[in-house]
C-alpha cells in the first residue's frame, strides 16, 4: 500500500515538527491571534459524501481495465490538493465536490482505455499525481460533465531506464521524487529537483506543472530537465524524441509541459539527471533585500552563482529568526539586515563569489545557517497545519520578473496586502531575472474563504499590473486561470483552447483548470 498523507493537512499523522513554544509571542504580538488552538479538522468518520454519480455501465467497463474505488477514504483522499483554500475545505469536512470514483490504472495502455471510456460517457477525469497542487489543480470541477473520476497514477511508478552515460533517466509519472532519487543514488546520480513538496510530489505532476525546486538556480527547473515525454490523450498518444536538441519545428514537449492534465496524461518522462554531489553551504548577512538582490544578479550574470541561492527580505529574516530563536548568528543579522544562504553542489566560482559578496558589503556567517536551512527545509508545510489550528491565515504567492523590474514588482505585491504579515525571498535566479516568493500570515476572519478570495485577487492583479508572471512555479490550476489571459493574450488563450479541443473533444480532461470554462 502506498503511503498516504492525512486528508486535512500535510504528511503522515504526527510525522512533522510542531510550532515551538516561543511562537506564541509572535502570533499574539504580530499576527493578532491568541496562540491557542481554536479549531481542529473533522474526523474522517464525520465526513458525509454525496452518492457516487458514476454511470453503472461505465463502472463495469472501467473495472475491466483498472481498479475502481468508491469508498469514502479513497474519494476523500483524492478530492483536492494542499493549498490553504483546499485545507480550509478539508478541515471543515466539505467534500461536496469529491470525485465519484477513484480509478487506478496499472500502465499507459490502461490510462488510454480510461480516457477513451470517460470521453465516451462525458465523465470528467482529474489526473492525480502526488496530490500537492496549491492552485486548485485537483479541484472537483465538473464543467459540462455528469460525473468525475480521479485518475490515480500511483501504480505507474516504475523506473523505466537509467542511462548514466548520457545522464538521462526515464520514469513513469506516478513515481514520487524521493523514490526516483533513490534509484539514481544507487548509480551515483541525483535528480536535481527538490521542491518543498519533494516528499510527496511525483515526476509526472512536476512535469505537468513546470515545477521549480530549491536547486533550480544550478540545475534548472523541471521543464528544462525534461528531454522527452509521452502523453496519452483521449484521441491518441504523443511521444517526443530524446535528442538533446532539435530544429524539427516548435517543441511539442513544451506544449505538454505545464498542460496540467487538461490535454491528457503524461505517461513517461525522460529527465536530464546529474552526478551526485552533496551540498556544502555558506551564508551571509546582507545590508538589505534589494542590495542582496543586486549581489545575486551580479553572481548569476558572471556565471558564479551557487546551485542553491536563497535571499530573505527583512521581514522574512526577522520572522524566521524569531521562530528559530536567535543565537549569535541571529544577533549579527538583527538590525534589519537580511539572510542569504548559498548552497554549492558542483557549481564553480565559490571563491570568486565570496570575494564579490564581501566587496558588496556582505558579512560571512559561516556554514551553520545553510545547514540549519537544509535541515528544516521541509518543515514549513507541517507548521502550516499548526498555524491553521490557531486560526492563522497562511498562504504563499509566487511570481518572477526581470532584474530591472524586480523592485517594482516586490513593492507592488507588498502594497496589495495591507494589514497582513508578509515576508519574501528570492530562490530561483536566471541571467535575466529572478523569482519572488511571498509568505502571507494574518488572523483568519469569520469568512476565511472570502478573505482569501479578496487578498488573492488583490495580489494577482498587482502582479499582472507590475509585469510579473501570474505564477513562477506553482502553475495555473483553477486559482490563477482567471488571470492567464492577462499574461498570454486573447490569441494565446484561443491557441490553447484549440489544442485542447483537438486532444480532448469531449472536454473531460481536468475541466476548469488552466483555461476558465
Ligand atoms: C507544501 C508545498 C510546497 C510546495 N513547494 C513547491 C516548490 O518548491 N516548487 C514547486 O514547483 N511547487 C511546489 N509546490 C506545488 C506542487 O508541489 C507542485 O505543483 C508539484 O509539481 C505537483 O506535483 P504532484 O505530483 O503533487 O501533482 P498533483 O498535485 O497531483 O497534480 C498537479 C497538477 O498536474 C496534473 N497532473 C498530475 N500528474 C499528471 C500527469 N502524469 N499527467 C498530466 N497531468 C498530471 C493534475 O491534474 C494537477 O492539475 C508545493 C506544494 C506544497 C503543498
Amino acid at each position: 500500500m502506498r503511503r498516504e498523507q492525512v486528508f486535512w493537512g500535510w504528511g503522515e499523522p504526527g510525522a512533522g515538527p510542531s510550532l515551538p513554544e516561543h511562537a506564541g509571542e509572535l502570533l499574539r504580538e504580530e499576527i493578532g491571534v491568541s496562540g491557542e488552538i481554536v479549531s481542529r479538522p473533522v474526523e474522517l468518520d464525520a465526513v458525509a459524501l454525496p452518492p457516487s454519480a458514476l454511470p453503472a455501465a461505465l463502472r463495469e467497463r472501467l473495472q475491466a481495465v483498472a481498479e475502481v474505488r468508491e469508498d469514502v477514504e479513497a474519494r476523500v483522499l483524492r478530492s483536492r490538493g494542499k493549498s490553504y483554500l483546499d485545507l480550509l475545505a478539508s478541515r471543515s469536512g466539505d467534500f461536496a465536490s469529491a470525485p465519484d470514483a477513484v480509478v487506478v490504472p496499472a500502465d499507459a495502455r490502461a490510462v488510454a482505455s480510461v480516457l477513451q471510456l470517460c470521453s465516451e460517457y462525458g465523465v470528467a477525469v482529474v489526473p492525480f499525481g502526488g496530490g500537492t497542487s496549491v492552485v486548485g489543480g485537483l479541484a472537483g470541477e465538473r464543467g459540462r460533465c455528469s460525473a468525475l473520476v480521479s485518475l490515480d497514477l500511483g501504480r505507474l511508478d516504475r523506473v523505466v531506464s537509467i542511462d548514466p552515460w548520457s545522464l538521462v533517466a526515464v520514469f513513469e509519472p506516478g513515481i514520487r521524487l524521493p523514490e526516483a532519487d533513490a534509484a539514481l543514488r544507487a548509480q551515483g546520480l541525483a535528480l536535481g529537483h527538490v521542491p518543498q513538496s519533494y516528499e510527496w510530489a511525483t515526476v509526472g505532476g512536476c512535469a505537468a506543472t513546470r515545477s521549480a525546486g530549491q536547486t533550480s538556480t544550478g540545475h534548472g527547473r523541471i521543464d528544462e530537465q525534461v528531454v522527452a515525454l509521452s502523453c496519452v490523450t483521449p484521441v491518441g498518444s504523443l511521444s517526443t524524441l530524446d535528442a538533446p536538441g532539435s530544429a524539427a519545428g516548435p517543441a511539442l514537449r513544451e506544449l505538454v509541459l505545464g498542460s496540467e492534465g487538461t490535454l491528457g496524461v503524461i505517461t513517461s518522462v525522460a529527465l536530464r539527471v546529474r552526478r551526485r554531489v552533496e551540498a556544502s553551504y555558506d551564508a551571509w548577512s546582507v545590508e538589505s533585500f534589494l542590495a542582496g538582490a543586486e549581489l545575486l544578479r551580479a553572481l548569476e550574470q558572471d556565471g558564479i552563482a551557487p546551485d542553491i541561492a536563497r535571499l530573505s527580505d527583512e521581514e522574512e529574516t526577522r520572522t524566521s529568526l524569531a521562530l528559530a530563536g536567535t543565537g549569535t548568528v541571529g544577533r549579527r543579522l538583527l538590525g534589519g539586515r537580511c539572510l542569504l544562504v548559498c548552497g554549492w553542489q558542483g557549481a564553480t566560482g565559490r571563491a570568486s563569489a565570496a570575494r564579490k559578496l564581501i566587496r558588496g558589503g556582505a558579512l560571512p556567517l559561516g556554514p551553520a545557517p545553510g545547514h540549519a536551512w537544509e535541515k528544516s527545509r521541509f518543515a514549513g508545510p507541517h507548521l502550516r497545519d499548526d498555524l491553521m489550528d490557531r486560526g492563522v491565515l497562511v498562504e504563499t504567492i509566487e511570481t518572477a520578473t526581470t532584474w530591472s523590474n524586480l523592485e517594482r514588482l516586490y513593492r507592488a505585491v507588498l502594497a496589495a496586502l495591507p494589514g497582513l504579515h508578509v515576508g519574501c525571498h528570492i530562490s530561483h535566479l536566471y541571467p535575466t531575472g529572478a523569482s519572488l516568493y511571498f509568505t502571507v500570515l494574518g488572523a483568519q476572519s469569520d469568512d476565511p474563504v472570502a478573505q482569501w478570495g479578496a487578498f488573492k485577487d488583490a495580489a494577482s492583479r498587482a502582479i499582472v499590473s507590475a509585469g510579473g508572471t501570474i505564477t513562477h512555479h506553482h502553475a495555473v490550476g483553477r486559482d490563477h486561470a482567471p488571470y492567464l489571459g492577462e499574461e498570454i493574450g486573447e490569441l494565446g488563450i484561443e491557441l490553447l483552447r484549440t489544442v485542447k479541443t483537438r486532444c480532448d473533444p469531449a472536454g473531460v480532461m481536468n475541466p476548469g483548470k488552466l483555461l476558465v470554462d
